[in-house]
């Protein structure tokens, strides 16, 4: 695959100084969705304003396409199609005419055809006559998908298509997404909710404090996070482990008094009571035991831990992940 979506050494300072992205480097290859979690201000809505030339990176490049965000600006942003975490809709407008529009606001000839595509893969067909503010959120929610889509867009950002969302519609703008992967259109989407990006992302990237901590396989990500380790104290330092523990393929830590056993949580069993009877049975006496996740878990912990912070500060109601 290919790279159509390429971000160098991004960083965004606002006028007040504030820098909110602080090296961004990452690459979206065609047809892939990758999933951006990071909690409330993290620097996702940034990230996605800068690509989309909402606001002007301080330094570094973003290439769409190809095309230099800044130098080809036109070009670049011919190529991505935006759905705004706000709902911006205007509410006597009727449904057909606003996605029309938007596809006019491109300088793109109007094609009667390809709106009634995209309103009927949206299932919005039936609603194309019908007034904004008459429609459910879940649907306006489609509707600005289909503005964002309107101008043939190769790269779909959805700026968290789920916040304040219940769990079946959430479910369903899913669904949404996954048709939108089968027509090729590339997908970036930014939410708090790790079971989001689990659903539906083929890689996982990961914002904090403006810095992107990892971009990952999903499922490589998911198997790194199911890694447990167990830490089994020993009442006595030994030099090497006994050679009929050798299966567990156990580490030996730096003081010798204890051993350390890595384990999948998401096997169907850990074998943990076997370990520790075979240490028991190699004349080890162990005085205590404890758990550890895994640093890909203890960053998303520490994410969910940061987003709720902060959420009791603003006194927001959603909860992450
Ligand atoms: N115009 C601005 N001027 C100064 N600081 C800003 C401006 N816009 C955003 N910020 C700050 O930049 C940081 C990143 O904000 P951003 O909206 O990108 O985060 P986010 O990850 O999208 O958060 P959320 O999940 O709450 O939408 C925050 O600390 C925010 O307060």
């Amino acid at each position: 695959m290919s790279a159509i979506l390429s971000v160098q050494n991004l960083r965004k300072a606002y006028e007040n100084g504030f820098e909110a992205l602080k090296r961004v480097n990452l690459e979206i290859n065609e047809g892939e969705i990758l999933a951006l979690l990071g909690p409330n201000g993290a620097g996702k809505t940034t990230l996605i304003s800068t690509i989309c030339g909402i606001t002007l990176p301080t330094e570094g490049t973003i290439t769409v396409g190809g095309f230099d965000t800044q130098s080809d600006f036109r070009a670049a942003r011919n190529l991505i199609g935006l759905v705004p975490q706000e709902i911006n809709l205007e509410p006597f407008e009727k449904v057909i005419n606003t996605v029309r529009f938007s596809r006019g606001l491109f300088g793109k000839p109007r094609n009667d055809a390809l709106i009634e595509e995209i309103l009927k893969k949206l299932s919005l067909w039936d609603k194309r006559d019908a007034r904004i503010n008459e429609l459910s959120g879940g649907m306006k929610r489609r509707v600005l998908i289909a503005k964002a889509l309107s101008h043939e867009p190769k790269v779909l950002f959805l700026d968290e298509p789920t916040a304040g969302v219940d769990v079946e519609l959430r479910k369903d703008m899913w669904d949404v997404v996954a048709e939108l992967k089968a027509t090729g259109v590339t997908i970036i989407l930014t939410t708090h909710y790790i079971e989001e990006a689990e659903a539906i992302a083929d890689r996982i990237g990961v914002i904090r404090r403006g810095e992107i901590l990892l971009v990952e396989d999903k499922e490589r990500l998911m198997a790194q996070m199911g890694q447990k380790e167990l830490e089994v104290q020993l009442s006595a330092p030994i030099t090497e482990i006994p050679a009929s523990l050798a299966t567990f393929e156990l580490r030996l830590n730096d003081a010798g008094d204890a051993v350390i056993y890595s384990y999948d949580t998401q096997g169907a069993r850990t074998g943990i009571t076997t370990l520790l009877n075979a240490i028991s049975e190699a004349g080890l006496v162990l005085t205590d035991v404890q758990t550890r996740q895994s640093s890909l878990e203890e960053i998303f912990v520490g994410l969910v831990h940061e987003a709720e912070t902060d959420n009791k500060e603003t006194g927001n109601k959603e909860t992450a992940a």
